[in-house]
């Protein structure tokens, strides 16, 4: 283990039933990248992403946070799961201030200053008295984004954070987590179907293999300025489309 690796996942193994999930997966996570998590539907990847935060417990093997178990780091690690779950109850504003409270942050006006410039950031502040049903599916997934955020995680873990957006809004999401990303050097690791999404989000590009094993490949591709213009992106694309296919015939 090197200074830098902030996520160790050692020999993990994982079965639902019979079924052979994860196969001695051996992984580290270095501090402030992001790493995007792909793979054919079914392979697992949801799975890993539990592991990681503690919602499920290994057959095998153990991962660590800053060097000790998950349950010590939990402060630290923020989600964000397809189900975004915002409150219908809440605003904008106290869903966002909720993290803060846990977190016993007793003075609510610096906590709103401190809300108030990452609503201004995730172009969110004429928002922030909304409530869920008001919003449309981009500003919700932002709402929970920022929620995500606010208390400047060390670790945030996400699984398909622009799923079914169009086009247009997945790219203006993609950016602002981008930003957010590189701001707080948060370790961000994020499941997707999209290729273009990890290509343009992962620095790291982790493929879940069909025999439950991680195959690591950096990507040159990540957070160049325009990296979409740029001759050689949708080549990436197409590199890592084929290393999943020739790796992962459908379970
Ligand atoms: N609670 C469970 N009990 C039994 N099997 C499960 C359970 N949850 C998931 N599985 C199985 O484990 C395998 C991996 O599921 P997982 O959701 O991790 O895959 P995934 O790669 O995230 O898929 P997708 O891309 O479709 O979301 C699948 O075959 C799934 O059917």
């Amino acid at each position: 283990m090197s200074n830098e690796d902030f996520v160790v996942i050692s020999d993990i193994s994982f079965q639902f039933g019979e079924q052979l999930i994860l196969n001695h997966v051996e992984l580290s996570l270095k501090k402030g990248k992001s790493y995007a998590l792909i793979g054919k539907s079914g392979a697992g990847k949801s799975t890993l992403l539990n592991l990681i935060a503690g919602f499920i417990q290994p057959s095998q093997g153990r991962v660590t946070i800053g060097g000790g178990p998950i349950k010590k780091s939990k402060g630290n690690t923020a989600f964000l799961f397809q189900d975004l779950g915002l409150f219908p109850w809440q605003t904008v504003m106290e869903a966002i201030m909720m993290p803060l409270l846990l977190k016993k942050e007793k003075n609510r006006e610096k906590a709103k200053e401190q809300i108030l410039v990452l609503l201004k950031e995730m172009e969110l502040e004429s928002l922030k008295d909304k409530y869920p049903h008001e919003l449309s599916g981009g500003q919700r997934q932002r709402v929970a984004i920022a929620r995500a955020l606010i208390s400047k995680p060390e670790l945030l873990l996400m699984d398909e954070p622009t799923s079914s957006l169009d086009s247009m809004t997945k790219e203006h999401i993609q950016q602002l987590i981008l930003a957010q990303q590189q701001k707080l050097r948060t370790t961000l690791l994020f499941v997707s179907h999209d290729i273009e999404e990890a290509v343009f989000l992962g620095e790291v590009i982790l493929i879940l293999n069909k025999n439950g094993t991680i195959q690591e490949m950096k990507n040159p591709y990540f957070a160049q300025k325009d990296a979409k213009e740029q001759l050689g992106f949708y080549e990436a694309c197409i590199e890592i489309r084929k290393s999943m296919n020739m790796e992962l015939p459908m379970k």
